[in-house]
């Protein structure tokens, strides 16, 4: 697919940076992205989006300082600025996209108020579907930012296409905070959406023998709503193994194989690891057998690709979820590991998201508690010195 990514905000335009990073080391072509921050220093920090590329907004209203977690202000400069978001879009060219992607934090304030205004005029101007991926905070950031994430959700769940969701209380280390964490979640985000969104584009190795174009990716998530995302790879037995990999880790970590399957047919392996991602850790954990929809791709090299091995994953997802609607497909990259990535799309049962929408009610009584308190204090105590 060739994406255009919006990186709004902090952890969004962080991604998004990482992302062109990834497009970069494989000589791939199917990635451009632009970044919007109210935080000039948050936007300087970056390495792989062009300068030209990095868009600072609401200086008259916050001087470049970042909206400091209050997602309304986030939302109101996006709709002042947003004929400035979508000229810098359109200077980056859009006719040859199959789709934006709007990455953000959703528990902050720029990014969780200005990505749900930027997906209704992206859909109001572009025919090209407008997808999210969101990272929600882990409770113990705090019910501010969980807060906003739910009220960021409600409303990117009527203005997005879709939304990816990464649950960021799931994927960090136990005892470690989530600050601290955020170089090997953002590892992990980037390496599973890395080789879903590059799907159906032609490599240096060609096409695969099931191709996954942009349309099949459209259609598993036009039911809308959220979706998850499973990853699994598993070791091939070859002696060499190239030195650029889709799959190997950015920096400092290399993903180990979690298991090796050598001995096993190419079908069984596809199918192991299909089982694999699936019923391992989502980047929403959630109950799967609610998805309506579902897509199953296989990347790895050609000679361990296998038509019989996608088909029959396929089928087994097909029966383990709600839906009927299961596509997939392969394509062959250079790389020592067969990885499988499934889509679990607009699934309906989350105890995550469930959580973040308890923890946001409780929160708004609070809100409501504490002003009326505020409101009533001085009443009838002394009088002003005027009115
Ligand atoms: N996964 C991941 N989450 C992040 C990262 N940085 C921040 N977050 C999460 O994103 C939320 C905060 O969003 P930010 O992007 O920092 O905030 P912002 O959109 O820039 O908004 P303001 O700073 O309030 O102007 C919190 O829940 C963080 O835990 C990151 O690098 N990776």
């Amino acid at each position: 697919m060739r994406v255009f990514f919006i990186g709004y905000g902090q952890a969004g335009g962080k991604i998004v940076d990482m992302f062109l990073a990834m497009d970069k080391k494989i000589q791939g072509n199917s990635f451009r992205g632009i970044a919007v921050n109210t935080a000039r220093t948050d936007l300087m920090g970056l390495k792989h989006i062009e300068m030209k590329d990095r868009l600072l907004i609401g200086q008259t209203v916050v001087k470049g300082h970042g909206v400091g977690t209050d997602n309304v202000t986030g939302a109101k400069i996006a709709a002042d600025e947003i004929d400035t978001i979508i000229n810098a879009i359109d200077m980056r060219g859009t006719h040859d996209i199959d789709a934006f992607i709007v990455v953000a934090g959703l528990g902050g304030g720029t990014g969780s108020g200005g990505t749900p205004v930027l997906c209704r005029h992206l859909k109001r101007i572009y025919r090209e579907p407008v997808y999210v991926l969101g990272m929600i905070p882990a409770p113990e950031e705090g019910k501010l930012y969980s807060y906003n994430a739910a009220r960021s959700l409600a409303t990117l769940v009527k203005e997005a296409d879709n939304t990816f969701i990464f649950d960021n209380s799931a994927w960090k280390s136990e005892g470690e905070s989530v600050k601290a964490g955020y170089d090997t979640l953002n590892d992990e985000l980037v390496r599973r959406f890395g080789v879903l969104f590059r799907a159906g584009e032609v490599g240096k190795l060609g096409v695969g023998e099931m191709v996954v174009d942009s349309s099949e990716f459209i259609n598993t998530l036009r039911g809308g709503g959220i979706s998850t995302v499973g990853y699994a790879v598993s070791e091939v037995s070859t002696k060499s193994k190239p030195k650029k990999s889709l799959f190997s880790g950015f920096g400092k970590k290399k993903e180990e194989a979690e298991s090796s399957l050598t001995g096993e047919d190419k079908s069984a392996k596809i199918i192991g690891v299909i089982r694999r991602a699936m019923l391992g850790r989502l980047t929403l954990p959630c109950d799967y057998t609610t998805a309506e929809r579902a897509l199953v791709l296989v990347a790895g090299p050609p000679n361990e690709l296998d038509r019989k091995g996608v088909e029959k994953s396929k089928s087994w997802v097909e029966e383990n979820i709600a839906g009927v609607e299961v596509r997939g497909g392969d394509y062959p990259v250079e790389s020592s590991y067969i990885a499988g990535v499934v889509i679990l799309a607009s699934i309906g049962n989350a105890p995550r998201i469930t959580e973040l929408l308890e923890i946001a009610k409780e929160t708004k009584k609070d809100v409501l508690v504490s002003q009326e308190r505020r409101s009533t204090m001085f009443e009838d105590a002394v009088d002003p010195l005027f009115e």
